[in-house]
């Protein structure tokens, strides 16, 4: 596998690296040389108050934001001298995303937005079923033939975890993924995203929640566009 379309697993390099990242929209600056290396297999936490910067890293951290300055490795690689199609196979074969806005196709049902990934990447296989196992996982199976605006917000949250789980992504980036769940689905989805960590995935999450921070390996806080260390080993 190349670079491309897969993070190198054995690469001795962290997984992602960041040296020296800036970013600004027009004079506004929003993020401040942010150093962070973040190993393959961690769940790290991203927290600090509204405004700090943690979206804009997150989305620096999946592609999705080109910083303004500094240096992005994945995998030792820079990520920003990959074409946009390079990118683009990298961003939909490793990366997972949960935005703040769950981003779900208002056409398509709950099973057919969550099966996308799957049929995007894959010929064949049996994604039916495997989109209903992942709706189960979420508590959803019984809305799977629901289209987005049948559901209230908690569950489009869900369905979109699911999608982004269905791939098992190398490197799952989520933006307050339990913002708009009832307390009593926050475990469920903080196991899932544990199982995935457990077998190896790395885990990034934004989050204002205390009991997914508690749970990460590591946390990281944000203040005004620079990052303080929080907890754990090695956060920069
Ligand atoms: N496209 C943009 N153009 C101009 N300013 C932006 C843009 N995106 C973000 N900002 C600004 O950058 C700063 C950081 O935003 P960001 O969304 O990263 O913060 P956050 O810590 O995730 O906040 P929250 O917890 O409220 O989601 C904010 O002041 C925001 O207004």
């Amino acid at each position: 596998m190349t670079h491309t379309t897969a993070i190198a697993a054995t690469s001795p390099s962290p997984l992602v690296s960041l040296r020296g990242i800036g970013k600004h929209y027009g004079s506004l600056t929003v993020l401040h040389d942010i150093h962070l290396d973040i190993q393959a297999g961690e769940f790290l936490a991203i927290t600090g108050p509204s405004g700090s910067g943690k979206s804009t890293l997150l989305g620096i951290l999946g592609l999705l934001e080109r910083p303004s300055r500094g240096t992005h490795l994945i995998s030792g690689v820079d990520a920003w001298s990959l074409s946009d199609a390079e990118q683009s196979r990298l961003r939909g074969s490793a990366l997972g995303f949960v935005f703040q806005q769950f981003h779900l196709l208002p056409e398509l049902t709950a099973l057919d937005n969550v099966a996308r990934p799957l049929r995007l990447n894959r010929r064949g296989g049996d994604w039916r079923a495997e989109a209903h196992r992942m709706l189960e996982r979420v508590g959803l199976a019984h809305r799977a033939g629901h289209r987005p605006a049948q559901l209230s917000g908690g569950e489009q949250q869900r369905v979109a975890i699911a999608r982004a789980l269905i791939r098992r992504p190398q490197l799952l980036l989520a933006d307050e993924p339990t913002g708009n769940l009832p307390p009593a689905m926050w475990g469920d989805i903080l196991e899932l995203f544990r199982e995935l960590n457990t077998d190896g995935h790395t885990v990034v999450v934004v989050t204002h929640d205390p009991l997914v921070a508690r749970r990460a390996s590591r946390n990281i806080r944000m203040e005004g566009g620079v990052t303080e260390r929080a907890n754990g080993p090695s956060a920069e």
